[in-house]
């Protein structure tokens, strides 16, 4: 397990990263600190820029702008720094003319810290036939086997880019719980990027929307459902909160307005009736609110965004 003094998992400062002279700005200004020992999901729509962060954090790419610190050192700093990071990319690589032993092999030879006899109970434990061809397995199968190579490095961090996105659900929650069976038996951390929040709710600990190449909001898990509410009011009563709450997201129907509200540090009472939100309403809250727009429930749905006057 992390000690209560390990450096935090990522640490970046003003990140920023900008594909080409005319590219596109993939990450503007992404300030964040996450502490060593979290399970943590990044989540956001497509082309929010999950894939670039993850690449910046394996020394993939490099920063246009800002710093970014992994496990308190530049990402691939070295040799040793590499070893403690684990990686499985979006399409789950493997060689399609490689038998799934010899990964093992290859493994071995190109990792000092592989643990040749986790990998090999691991290969056992989900099925897999070591004198199959890597191109020969099942998207669910591949996936199970460049996990298994990442875990076998011994890593003190696992990055995962949307690692279960091919799977059919019923392979997606094995391959999530084997997932969880590493970062627990390695005492590791891991960030995992997806689109699907269930994944995200069933295993992660700390979380980050990304959208719109900005961090939304990012914190523990638990953290952020206690300090957000649904707060129903009458139409157009939202505009006297107390200091220090913020509006994330209005939907108008009908005479009243269902607003997620971010509480902050307020421990007054609030005007208006309030109930817990579920991951799933905050992620959208902080979604909508990004891409500017409402529910797209009917013309009688409208969606604003504001910080009350402090
Ligand atoms: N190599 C590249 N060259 C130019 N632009 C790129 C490159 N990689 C990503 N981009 C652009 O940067 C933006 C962020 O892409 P990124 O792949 O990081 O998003 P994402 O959140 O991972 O998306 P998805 O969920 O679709 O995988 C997109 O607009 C994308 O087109």
């Amino acid at each position: 397990m992390p000690h209560a003094d390990s450096p935090p998992v990522f640490h970046a400062t003003g990140l920023a990263k900008k594909y080409g002279r005319r590219g596109k700005q993939a990450l503007v200004d992404v300030n964040l600190t996450i502490p060593a020992g979290r399970v943590i999901g990044l989540v956001g729509p497509n082309g929010a820029g999950k894939s670039t962060l993850l690449h910046l954090a394996c020394g993939l790419i490099e920063p246009t702008a800002g710093s970014l610190t992994v496990l308190g050192s530049r990402p691939a700093a070295n040799a040793a720094h590499l070893a403690r990071v684990g990686f499985v990319a979006q399409n789950t690589p493997v060689y399609g003319s490689f038998s799934v032993a010899e990964h093992l092999t290859l493994g071995a030879k190109m990792n000092p810290g592989w643990d040749q006899a986790l990998a090999e109970r691991r290969v056992r434990q989900v099925g897999l036939n070591p004198g199959q061809r890597a191109g020969h397995l099942s998207g669910g199968q591949r996936a199970q086997l460049a996990l298994t190579i990442a875990a076998a490095k011994r890593p003190e961090l696992l990055i995962f880019d949307e690692p279960a996105a091919a799977l059919d659900p019923l392979a997606r929650k094995g391959f999530l719980r084997n997932l969880m069976d590493f970062v627990r038996e390695l005492g590791a951390s891991a960030v995992l990027s997806s689109h699907l929040l269930d994944d995200i709710e069933q295993v992660c600990d700390y979380l980050i929307v990304l959208c719109d190449s900005r961090v939304q909001v990012a914190g523990d898990v638990r953290a952020l459902l206690t300090g957000h509410a649904r707060m129903t009011a009458p139409r157009g009563g939202l505009d006297r909160l107390p200091p220090g709450v913020e509006v994330i997201r209005v939907e108008n129907r009908g005479h009243h307005s269902h607003a997620v509200i971010r509480t902050g540090a307020t421990s007054g009472p609030l005007p208006h009736p309030v109930e817990p939100v579920s991951l799933e309403e905050l992620v959208l809250a902080y979604m909508s609110r990004a891409a500017g727009m409402g529910t797209g429930a009917g013309a009688d749905v409208e969606t604003e965004a504001w910080e009350t006057q402090r």
